[in-house]
């Protein structure tokens, strides 16, 4: 079955989205000490440019900070962007064992999603924020890496259909 995919593809997408996975809980683990606790300081809190729960805890931390627009900032649908990520490595590890053809083309499409939502949130930082977030840009190298795994993948589902054709 395994056939013609290449065998570094499950290995880069289980580490991929472990790291995103363990990333993005402790980001709302982050999140949730300093919103009970304005005093709490995280191990990603190195100086006051490079405040990790600061950007966690700004707007732009649940629900991209568009979400709010729509539903109102206390609306259980304006939850933490780390839940989004934490469901986002899921899916992505779940379906990304499964040999199915329609699975490749659905992570591929979220992963494209997930590299336009790194960029805007990389932006936020950058221009809106003005702060290094170590763990925010590496959860976008993670996006990176994991849209290139999602393109090999489909792409080698693609050749192995057309040989069996
Ligand atoms: C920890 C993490 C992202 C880090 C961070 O978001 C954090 C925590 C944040 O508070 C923040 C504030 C201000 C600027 C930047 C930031 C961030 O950088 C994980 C998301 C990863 C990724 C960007 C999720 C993308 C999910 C797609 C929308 C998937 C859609 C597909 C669906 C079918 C599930």
């Amino acid at each position: 079955m395994a056939l013609g995919l290449p065998t570094w593809e499950r290995k880069a997408r289980i580490i991929l989205c472990v790291l995103g996975f363990v990333l993005s809980i402790y980001a709302l683990h982050v999140e949730l000490s300093r919103e009970s606790n304005p005093d709490y300081r995280a191990m990603c809190d190195l100086g006051q440019y490079v405040s990790c729960s600061k950007v966690f805890t700004s707007r732009w931390g649940r629900g991209f900070g568009l979400v709010q627009i729509f539903v109102g900032q206390e609306s259980p649908l304006n939850q933490p962007n780390s839940v989004l990520g934490i469901v986002f490595y899921t899916l992505q590890l779940g379906l990304g064992l499964s040999f199915s053809q329609r699975a490749a083309v659905f992570l591929v499409l979220a992963s494209w999603v997930s590299v336009a939502g790194s960029l805007y949130l990389a932006s936020i930082l950058v221009f809106v924020l003005g702060d290094f977030c170590m763990v925010c840009v590496s959860t976008y190298a993670i996006n990176f890496a994991l849209l290139f795994t999602n393109l090999k993948r489909r792409r080698a589902l693609n050749e192995m259909k057309e040989k069996a054709e």
